[in-house]
C-alpha cells in the first residue's frame, strides 16, 4: 500500500487541514500519516484560536514517521512560524523525502492569518525550494510573486516569475477568481490551464488542502505532475458537486462521493 504523510494543522471541525488530508488520502485507498504543526480551534465560521506545536516536537513526529513507515509522498499545509518551517525543511532534506507538495497556506477562507507575516520569507527560502510542486491560491501567488493578480494574464506572469525561483513546478489555483475555476500549471517548460467548471456551491472550506493531498497521492502512484493535478482537480470538483450542507458558514466538501 502507498503511504502519504501530511504535515499540517489540525482543524477540529474536520473541513480543512490534517482532517481533510486524511479523508482525501483514505478515499485514494492509500495509508495516511500525519505530523501536526498546530492545533486550531475553528469551524465553518472562522478560526478562534491557534496553538503551535513546539518545533522540537514537530521534529520528533517526523523522526517517528521516517524511521519506521517511510512515506511515498509528503504534503505540507499550515506551518505557522519560522522555527517550525526550519525543522520541517531540515528533516525532509535529511530523510531525502520524495514527492513533496507544498500548499503555502497563509490566510484561511474566513480571513484569519495561519502563517505569521515574519515567516513568509522563511517559507520562501526553506520550504518552496524543496517542493516538487507548490500550490498557492491567487492571494498567496500575489504575495510570493509580488504581482497583483486580477486576470488570467497576470496569473501567467506570476506563474512564470515563481517558476524561475522554485526548483519544482507551480500551480496557481483559480478558486478565488471571479470567472472560471481554472488553475494554471507551470511545469518543465510548459504552461497549461487546468480548466474546470465553477460549481455553484458556497461550501468550499478545505478545497486547497484537499487538492494538494490528492496531488500527493497521485504523485505517489507514479503519475506525472500534469496528470496528478488533473486527477486531483477532478476529485475536488466531484467533492464540491456532491454537495454537503454542514455548519452555518462556508462548509466542508463531501469526500464520501466515491465510496
Ligand atoms: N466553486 C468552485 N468550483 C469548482 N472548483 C473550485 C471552486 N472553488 C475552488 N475550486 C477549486 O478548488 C481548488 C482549490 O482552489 P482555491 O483557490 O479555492 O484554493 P485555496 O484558497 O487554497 O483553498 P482553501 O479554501 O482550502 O483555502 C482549485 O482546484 C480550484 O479551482
Ligand atoms: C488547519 C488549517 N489548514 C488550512 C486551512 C485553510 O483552509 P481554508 O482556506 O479552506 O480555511 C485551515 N482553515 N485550517
Amino acid at each position: 500500500m502507498l503511504k502519504v504523510l501530511t504535515i499540517a494543522g489540525s482543524d477540529c471541525s474536520g473541513g480543512a487541514g490534517i482532517q481533510a488530508d486524511i479523508k482525501t488520502i483514505t478515499v485514494h485507498k492509500q495509508y495516511a500519516m500525519s505530523v501536526i504543526t498546530a492545533v486550531t480551534a475553528q469551524n465553518t465560521t472562522g478560526v478562534y484560536g491557534i496553538m503551535d506545536v513546539e518545533p522540537e516536537f514537530v521534529a520528533k513526529q517526523i523522526d517517528c514517521v521516517f524511521c519506521d513507515i517511510k512515506p511515498d509522498a509528503v504534503k505540507i499545509g499550515m506551518v505557522s512560524n519560522k522555527d517550525i518551517i526550519e525543522v520541517i525543511a531540515d528533516k525532509l532534506e535529511y530523510y531525502k523525502a520524495k514527492h513533496i507538495v507544498v500548499d503555502p497556506v497563509m490566510v484561511s477562507t474566513s480571513g484569519n492569518r495561519l502563517l505569521c507575516k515574519e515567516a513568509e520569507e522563511t517559507l520562501k527560502t526553506r520550504l518552496l525550494p524543496i517542493a516538487e510542486l507548490i500550490t498557492p491560491n491567487i492571494p498567496e501567488a500575489s504575495v510570493l510573486s509580488e504581482i497583483e493578480i486580477s486576470k488570467r494574464e497576470e496569473m501567467e506572469e506570476a506563474g512564470s516569475r515563481l517558476k524561475k525561483w522554485v526548483t519544482g513546478s507551480v500551480l496557481i489555483k483559480g478558486g478565488h477568481s471571479k470567472e472560471q475555476a481554472d488553475d494554471l500549471l507551470c511545469w518543465n517548460n510548459n504552461i497549461n490551464w487546468i480548466c474546470g467548471e465553477r460549481v455553484a456551491n458556497p461550501n468550499t472550506h478545505g478545497t486547497g488542502c484537499t487538492l494538494s493531498s490528492a496531488i500527493a497521492c497521485n504523485l505517489a502512484e507514479g503519475n506525472n505532475i500534469y496528470e496528478s493535478v488533473k486527477k486531483a482537480k477532478e476529485y475536488v470538483t466531484g467533492a464540491l458537486n456532491a454537495k454537503l450542507k454542514l455548519g452555518v458558514g462556508s462548509g466542508p466538501l463531501n469526500h464520501s462521493y466515491l465510496i
